[in-house]
């Protein structure tokens, strides 16, 4: 049986799992999952009874053809020295991890690669899984692992030279929107008393109709703020402030981002690990 193996059970391998199983793409008994620690493993048991539960990587390795690899990318040198040496080489590796390039995964897997970054979001349907596959990934095999994401959600292929941007807008996405909700209600709570609360509450719903609005409207979001900031009035005063500031801040979160992108897989002085 073609199973497929998930390495973490993490935010984003506990994720995945759910995806699959409750979205049918997979049964219990097609699916195999490995992380490191005995926790893990009893929490993704008891959630998931009938999932194979492997005790080790290589275990895993031995059983499945798709190995689906969801841990830090600082983890992933320790996880590929355990899986190679038991792997026959016509295996296909999904690498979740951000910043390690499909360049550096093939200088010691030459088989089948592909990268998938997946969102947090996709918990509630929602958000898209970036993909990008390696030269060795047969049509097949890429539509069995778009086939697995599309479960979870949309999937967008990107080439690798386009993935960092994409990732920041669609997978760090989320947590930079969170920080902003927060310091919106924050803001607003200090300065009015009104209990945070209830400004988050409010934020939220103005974030996810404010999103529903541009995508059924099709609007822009210069056209969009047109329409609310009434000449003169309150909205107009709020719009120029974020105008000074914010292109700064976006511009410094941006590259630090994307500076932390390159080194985050910097995994290259352990390549004689393999
Ligand atoms: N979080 C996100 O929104 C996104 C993350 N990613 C990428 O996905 C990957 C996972 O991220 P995330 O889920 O957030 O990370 P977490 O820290 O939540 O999960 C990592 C998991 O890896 C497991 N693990 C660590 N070392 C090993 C090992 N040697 N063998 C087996 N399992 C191991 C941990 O095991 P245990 O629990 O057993 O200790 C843990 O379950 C990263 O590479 C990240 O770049 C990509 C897109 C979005
Ligand atoms: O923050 C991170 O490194 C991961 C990659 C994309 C989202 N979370």
């Amino acid at each position: 049986m073609d199973r497929v193996g998930l390495i973490g059970y993490g935010h984003m391998g506990s994720m995945l799992v759910n995806g699959f199983l409750t979205s049918g793409i997979l049964s219990t008994d097609e699916l195999v999952v490995a992380t490191k620690s005995l926790e893990s493993r009893n929490a993704c048991a008891a959630a998931w009874p009938g999932v194979g539960i492997a005790r080790t990587n290589a275990e895993l390795a031995r059983q499945c053809r798709t190995i689906i690899i969801a841990v830090r990318p600082q983890e992933m040198a320790t996880v590929l020295n355990e899986i190679l040496p038991v792997m026959d080489g016509d295996e296909h590796i999904v690498s979740l991890a951000a910043g390690i390039s499909l360049k550096d995964l093939e200088s010691v897997f030459p088989g089948s690669l592909t990268r998938a970054i997946p969102t947090i979001t996709s918990t509630v349907g929602q958000g898209t899984t970036l993909v990008c596959h390696g030269r060795q990934v047969d049509i097949n095999s890429a539509l069995r692992v778009e086939g697995l994401f599309s479960s979870l959600g949309n999937v967008v292929l990107v080439s690798e030279e386009e993935l960092p941007a994409a990732m920041l807008l669609s997978s760090c996405g989320p947590g930079l929107l969170a920080v902003i909700i927060d310091e919106l209600a924050g803001a607003t709570a200090r300065a009015s008393g009104l209990p945070k609360d209830r400004a988050i509450g409010l934020t939220m719903e103005m974030v996810a109709a404010t999103a529903a609005y541009l995508r059924e409207t099709g609007r822009r979001p210069g056209e969009m703020i047109e329409e609310v900031a009434t000449g003169g009035g309150v909205t107009e005063a709020g719009v120029r402030k974020l105008r000074e500031r914010l292109p700064g801040v976006f511009d410094e979160t941006i590259i630090s981002m994307l500076e932390r992108c390159n080194t985050v897989g910097a995994w290259s002085g352990r390549r004689t690990d393999f």
